[in-house]
C-alpha cells in the first residue's frame, strides 16, 4: 500500500529533518516516562509555556501551526500530542473549540512524515459539513508537506468520490454511519479499506494500528466505541466531564410556546448586527423559520439534511463569509463546525438529547472568545431544561426581554409566518414536479415571490442592544 513515488513531497520533508527536530523528537522519548499514566488530567501552570517544539512537533508542523496563527498549543494539544507521538492510543476530552482537530491531525501528520504511505489515515466524523472542515483542517496543517486528503460523504456524486479515493490520498475522511450519532470522532488507520460503518470498520482494519477518539462528552456509547476499538489508550482529559466554555454566557427564555417565532425576532432584532446559529428540532421547522425571517428582511439561511449536499455547503459558506447573518440548523451544525465570528447561539427548539446541548451552544465563545446562548423554554420543555442544567451543574439566568414590545410584532410575524407556510407549500409541489435541470430549491433562496410583502419592511439596522 505504500507508495513512496506519489509521496514525494511527504518523503522529501521527512529527509530534511533538522538537528532541532532530531532534539524535538528527543525531548518527547525524555518525556515518555511522564505520560505512561492511564488518565492524564487537566495541565498545570508551567505546561502553559510549552510550544509545539516542546511537545516533540517536528519543525516543518511548527511553522504550520505559526502560519495559522497558533502561538501555543491549547491545553488538549498539550495533553495529547506527546501521547499519540509515542504511538499510544488516545482519548481525548475537552471543552468545544478547545483545538482538538489539532491535537489528533499534528500527530497523524507526523507520523505520515515518519513513513509516507497513502491511505494512511481514516478520520470519522459524525457530520458531513465536519468532514470537509476536518479535511481543510488537514490541508492547511498539511500544505507544506504535500499531503492529499479525500472526504467521502454521502449525497454527492459516487463515481468522482470513487475517483478521488482511486489516486490513493494519504488522509480519507468520512461520516460515520447515521446509526453512530455519537461523536466517534477519529480513527488513524493504516489499512485501504473503507466503509461508512464504525462496526464493520472495525471488523475489516487491520488490528495493527492506532486509534484516537475525540470529543467535548464522553457518553455510552462513545465508551463502547472505546472498549471496541482502543487499544490500551491513554485518556487526556482537559475539562471536566459536561463542562461548558466560561466565556459563554448562557441564558434561558420561558415563553409560550406559540409566540416563540416572535421572540425570536425581537432577539435577532435587539441583537443585530451579530451573527446567529439557530438550532431547530426537524428539517420542515428550519426551513420554515428561515423562510419566516426572511419575510421579515432578515438575511437568514437554513441548513439541514433535506437539502442537497451541495445546497448544504453553500449555505454553510454563504453564513460563513457573512452574506447571511442567521443559520438556521438543526443538528447536523451542532457537532465541530468551527465558525469562529458566530455570537450568539439560539436554542430555538430544545434539544431533546441533553449532551447535544453542549455541543450546540460551542459553536460560539470558541478557542478563548467570548460568545452568547439564549435557550427557549416553553410550557413543554421544563424537564428537558432542568435536565440540561443538571447536566452542565450551572442554574442558568433569565434573558431579559420586553413582554410588551415583543407583543407588539405579533402581527408582522403573523403576516411572516403565513407568507412563509404558502413557499413551503411551493417548494413542496416543486420538488415532487422538478421541470428539467432544474434542481429543487431547498434552501428556500429562489422563494422570493412573496418576500418584502410584509407591513413594516425590514428588522435589520434597529439594534436597541449591542453585541
Ligand atoms: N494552538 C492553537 N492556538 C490558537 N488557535 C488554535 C490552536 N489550535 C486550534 N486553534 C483554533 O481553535 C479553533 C477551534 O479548534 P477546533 O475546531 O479543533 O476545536 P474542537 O475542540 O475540535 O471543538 P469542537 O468540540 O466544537 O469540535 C479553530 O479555529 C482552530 O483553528
Amino acid at each position: 500500500m505504500a507508495d513512496p513515488t506519489e509521496a514525494v513531497a511527504v518523503e522529501e520533508k521527512k529527509n530534511t529533518q533538522t538537528t532541532e527536530e532530531k532534539k524535538n523528537t528527543q525531548t518527547t522519548e525524555d518525556n515518555s516516562n511522564t505520560t505512561d499514566d492511564e488518565t492524564h488530567e487537566d495541565t498545570n501552570a508551567e505546561e502553559t509555556h510549552k510550544s509545539f517544539r516542546d511537545l516533540g512537533v517536528t519543525e516543518v508542523l511548527c511553522e504550520a501551526c505559526d502560519h495559522l496563527g497558533w502561538k501555543k498549543p491549547t491545553k488538549i494539544q498539550i495533553e495529547a500530542i506527546p501521547v499519540a507521538l509515542e504511538g499510544r492510543d488516545v482519548i481525548g476530552l475537552a471543552e468545544t473549540g478547545s483545538g482538538k482537530t489539532g491535537a489528533f491531525a499534528l500527530p497523524i501528520l507526523q507520523s505520515l512524515l515518519a513513513s509516507a504511505q497513502r491511505l494512511h489515515s481514516l478520520i470519522l466524523t459524525p457530520t458531513r459539513e465536519l468532514a470537509f472542515q476536518i479535511a481543510e483542517q488537514f490541508e492547511a496543517l498539511g500544505s507544506s508537506i504535500g499531503v492529499k486528503t479525500a472526504v467521502i460523504v454521502g449525497g454527492i456524486d459516487t463515481m468522482s468520490q470513487a475517483l478521488v479515493l482511486a489516486k490513493k490520498p494519504h488522509v480519507v475522511i468520512g461520516k460515520s454511519f447515521r446509526s453512530h450519532r455519537e461523536p466517534f470522532r477519529t480513527e488513524c488507520v493504516n489499512s485501504d479499506v473503507f466503509v461508512f460503518q464504525v462496526d464493520k470498520i472495525l471488523k475489516v482494519i487491520p488490528r495493527e494500528r492506532r486509534t484516537f477518539l475525540f470529543s467535548a462528552t464522553m457518553t455510552k456509547k462513545v465508551q463502547k466505541l472505546q472498549r471496541a476499538a482502543l487499544q490500551d489508550p491513554v485518556k487526556c482529559a482537559v475539562s471536566t466531564k459536561y463542562a461548558t466554555v466560561d466565556k459563554l454566557q448562557q441564558y434561558y427564555i420561558f415563553i409560550p410556546s406559540k409566540y416563540k417565532d416572535c421572540y425570536l425576532v425581537s432577539i435577532l432584532n435587539e441583537l443585530a448586527g451579530n451573527s446567529f446559529m439557530v438550532f431547530c428540532g426537524t428539517c420542515n421547522n428550519a426551513q420554515r423559520v428561515a423562510l419566516m425571517l426572511r419575510n421579515l428582511g432578515i438575511t437568514a439561511i437554513p441548513l439541514h439534511g433535506q437539502m442537497s449536499q451541495n445546497k448544504r455547503l453553500g449555505a454553510l459558506n454563504k453564513f460563513k463569509s457573512k452574506s447571511r447573518s442567521v443559520l438556521l440548523a438543526t443538528d447536523v451544525a451542532s457537532r465541530g463546525l468551527d465558525i469562529p465570528h458566530v455570537d450568539c447561539v439560539i436554542n430555538f427548539d430544545i434539544p431533546t438529547h441533553s449532551k447535544d446541548y453542549i455541543h450546540r451552544v460551542g459553536r460560539t465563545a470558541r478557542a478563548g472568545r467570548s460568545g452568547k446562548s439564549i435557550t427557549f423554554v416553553t410550557q413543554y420543555d421544563v424537564e428537558l431544561f432542568q435536565r440540561i442544567e443538571a447536566l452542565i451543574g450551572k442554574k442558568l439566568p433569565a434573558f431579559p426581554t420586553q413582554e410588551e414590545e415583543v407583543m407588539m410584532l405579533v402581527e408582522r410575524v403573523s403576516e411572516a409566518q403565513r407568507f412563509a407556510r404558502i413557499e413551503m407549500k411551493e417548494s413542496t409541489e416543486k420538488r415532487k414536479r422538478p421541470k428539467a435541470g432544474e434542481e429543487a430549491a431547498d434552501d428556500g433562496e429562489q422563494s422570493s415571490g412573496v418576500r418584502k410583502k410584509v407591513k413594516g419592511g425590514s428588522f435589520r439596522g434597529r439594534s436597541k442592544r449591542g453585541r
